[in-house]
């Protein structure tokens, strides 16, 4: 039997391919980037075409650097940004416009208007989410609405629609010639459009956004050992390798850190931060701005459900100080810098630059740096950037605690921040639990490996990945609880004067 599995990670701003061994160790990666399209204020877009180029590129110089072939892999795993969607003729392939990335607010009129008849909550007890720009099936119906033709093709039964696991596994498994429709639950589960209690599409939504059935994907478990398809012998890994495993990047960290306990929880550091907590088959709807959504389902046993916390803007307002300020060359220079001084001389800065998500959900906030006097520097402000990561985490942590009655043992980490020792110990003080960060950073795409070995026995359960999961560093709390409740409190105080800035 091949020894290793392949998984590709299509993220926001780039697409890694990696091949683990059985141990869960990296043996192959390659990654590039893609553009990032913004046609007017509040847009963006990928190019889903551009997109399926870079994965095949990523996969054949991945296997290609370590002498690997196709052949070598039991099983192909996919993960992927998360309600991005691609509307496309099943014809010929052609996207009928570009992806509308998660980021892309321009469905605003249209979920104001269904907010007006409903209020916002109007889907949550049967979706587990706001109305928001933010999911798929605003932006779905943007594009019905406003891009020529779609409508009638979807009626059709020529338009197909898809998130990115979507798209990239019809085109793996033959694209006009047979490949397969489908996505997997824990994707479907953020598009607004499907139903918690029967993990299908639910009618009454599709009616009320007016989305035909018949253009949407068939909905499946994230391991499968049914397999979605194989993947087709003139692709890129030339040979059949069978489509085993899909799951949203988030959910697949969540799988690639083993948190597979009810009361587990990760956060996933990167240009923002994604927090989510494993609550079990227990459906949790959050009343404190969390977001409820499947956090995988394996083969045909029930689906495990997750809290989530989304923060727009985290390891983005290091970029911003070294793009922006200047006052960096690179973001690891941030800690040298932040430790020049002993603490943030009392400033706070509040990155609502987009507006604030979780818990707070105001598209009216904006950034806010608070607190300035003479004394401040350089020094402090690079704190600040900092810390701003670690409170928008403690104030998702706390409202996980309010919404699932659990107490949070520990935090495991992933992402490009991990690497700053300064943040990490920011974070175990001002949370009070370790925070711990694994030997594999690449817990993304791990996860995505873990879902498709899983189903072709490569891995017999998921005891066996949490005896893999190895950690690498502990960082411990050492503040008492007095100093962390005074520390958030300044925080809260800054998130309140930012909130609501803009007028309209
Ligand atoms: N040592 C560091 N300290 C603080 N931030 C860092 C450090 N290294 C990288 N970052 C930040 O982490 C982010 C990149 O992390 P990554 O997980 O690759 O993000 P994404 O997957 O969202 O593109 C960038 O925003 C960068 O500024
Ligand atoms: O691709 P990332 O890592 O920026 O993640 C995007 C999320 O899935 C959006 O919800």
């Amino acid at each position: 039997m091949a020894r290793y599995v392949g998984a590709i990670d299509q993220g926001t701003t780039s697409t890694r391919f990696m091949v683990f061994d059985r141990e869960g160790r990296v043996v192959a990666a390659a990654q590039k980037e893609h553009r990032q399209i913004y046609p007017e204020p509040g847009w963006v877009e990928h190019d889903p075409l551009e997109i399926w180029e870079r994965t095949q590129e990523v996969i054949r110089e991945g296997l290609g650097r370590a002498g690997l072939t196709g052949e070598d892999l039991a099983a192909l795993g996919l993960t992927n940004q998360r309600e991005t969607i691609i509307v496309w003729d099943r014809r010929t392939g052609r996207p009928y416009t570009n992806a509308l990335v998660w980021q892309d607010t321009r469905s605003n009129a249209i979920c104001q208007e269904l907010t007006a008849e409903g209020g916002p909550d109007r889907f949550r007890d049967r979706t587990g989410l706001p109305i928001s720009t933010y999911f798929s099936g605003p932006k779905l119906r943007w594009t019905l609405e406003q891009v020529p033709g779609v409508r009638q093709a979807a009626e059709r039964g020529e338009a197909l629609f898809g998130t990115v696991d979507t798209w990239l596994l019809w085109w793996l498994s033959g694209g006009p010639e047979g490949g397969v429709h489908v996505t997997d639950v824990t994707n479907a589960s953020r598009t607004l459009l499907m139903n918690h209690a029967t993990l299908d599409w639910d009618p009454e939504i599709l009616a009320i956004l007016g989305i035909p059935r018949a253009m949407l994907p068939a909905i499946r478990p994230s391991s499968d050992p049914d397999l979605y398809g194989t993947t087709r012998p003139d692709g890129p890994l030339a040979a059949a390798v069978p489509l085993a495993g899909a799951l949203g990047d988030q959910q697949a960290a969540l799988v690639g850190q083993a948190a597979f306990a009810p009361g587990d929880v990760k956060n996933t550091y990167g240009t923002g931060c994604f927090v989510v907590m494993n609550t079990g088959e227990r459906r949790v709807l959050s009343r404190h701005g969390l977001l409820t959504s499947v956090a995988y389902r394996m083969a045909d046993e029930p689906a495990v459900f997750c809290l989530e916390g989304s923060i727009a803007i985290t390891g983005a307002l290091v970029q911003w100080l070294r793009d922006n300020l200047g006052i960096i060359q690179s973001s690891g220079e941030v800690e040298r810098l932040a430790r020049s001084v002993e603490d943030s001389g009392g400033i706070y800065f509040v990155p609502a630059f987009s507006g604030l998500f979780a818990p707070h959900w105001d598209s009216r906030a904006r950034g806010l740096l608070i607190g300035l006097t003479r004394y401040v520097n350089r020094g402090h402000l690079a704190r600040a950037v900092l810390e701003a990561t670690a409170y928008q985490t403690e104030e998702v942590l706390r409202a996980m605690r309010q919404d699932s009655g659990a107490s949070l043992a520990e935090l495991r980490v992933d992402g490009g921040m991990v690497a700053n020792d300064l943040l990490m110990q920011f974070q175990a003080d001002l949370s009070g639990i370790p925070v711990i960060r694994p030997q594999v950073a690449e817990t993304t795409a791990l996860g995505a490996a873990y879902a498709a070995g899983l189903a072709v026995g490569l891995w017999d359960g998921r005891e066996t990945l949490q005896r893999l999961w190895r950690e690498d560093r502990r960082w411990q709390p050492t503040w008492g609880e007095a100093h962390r409740e005074e520390a958030l409190r300044g925080w809260l105080r800054a998130v309140e004067r930012a909130m609501g800035w803009l007028e309209a």
